[in-house]
């Protein structure tokens, strides 16, 4: 399954390249599949694609270099053309669950700065509602305990993000809560709520963003676009 998952991934990345233009400069999301993205990105390069982009994490700007793709930042730029990013959850009307790889806050303000977001996922990403993946949430790392008890009086379990034994900080130098709310019923609301705790710098919940879903499966590539 996990090997048929990253070839779902690579079809939805390889499929999303078909809407990459000359001279764009475009915003690289952050995550297993943007990889895909980028690999498909440098080959393309190679071939003399004219491109820039804007990397949502400090991952994707290794993987950018690596492949070769010029990189700048919003010193330079002020819209991009387009943002292509991975999801977590993808939910009724393009409402998403990100930062499952704990680069959410750039990957928002990267696809909030883009005319067009395209949003690339193997099929298992698509849900009939979020809250299956815990919400992650990023706290400032002064007084993130009682941050997450306030986000736990919204009726979640929050739980302090580790990875190989530490503590995880964000390319940002905070925390994420990964906070585990259940079937998430309005995640607007929910998302102003958490918005207005002390301490909370942003949440996982993308809404209104997206403008197409890529997502492959046993049968391709599918394009979606947002009715
Ligand atoms: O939001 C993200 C990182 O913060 C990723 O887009 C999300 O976790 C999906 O990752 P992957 O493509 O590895 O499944």
């Amino acid at each position: 399954m996990a090997e048929n998952q990253d070839l779902y991934k690579k079809a939805a990345a390889e499929k999303a390249v078909e809407y990459v233009e000359d001279g764009m400069v475009l915003g690289l999301g952050s995550g297993t599949t943007v990889y895909w993205l980028l690999k498909r990105l440098g080959e393309l390069v190679d071939q003399g694609l004219n491109i820039k982009g804007i990397p949502s994490s400090l991952r994707t700007a290794g993987w950018a270099k690596e492949f070769g793709i010029t990189l700048t930042d919003f010193s330079e730029v002020e819209t991009l053309d387009l943002a292509i990013d991975g999801a977590d959850e993808i939910g009724p009307d393009f409402q998403l669950t990100k930062g499952g790889g704990g680069s959410l806050v750039r990957e928002k303000l990267v696809n909030a700065h883009a005319k067009q977001v395209i949003i690339i996922a193997d099929q298992s990403k698509m849900v009939d509602r979020l809250g299956n993946f815990p919400l992650p949430v990023e706290v400032l790392q002064f007084a993130w305990q009682r941050t997450a008890d306030k986000i736990a009086t919204l009726g979640a379990k929050p739980v302090l993000r580790e990875r190989d034994g530490e503590v995880f900080v964000s390319n940002n130098g905070n925390y994420i809560l990964d906070c585990a709310f259940g079937s998430i019923e309005n995640p607007h609301a929910l998302h102003n709520e958490l918005k207005l705790l002390l301490g909370v710098v942003e949440t996982g919940l993308f809404i209104d963003m997206t403008d197409k879903v890529i997502l492959a499966g046993p049968d391709g590539a599918q394009v979606i676009n947002k009715n």
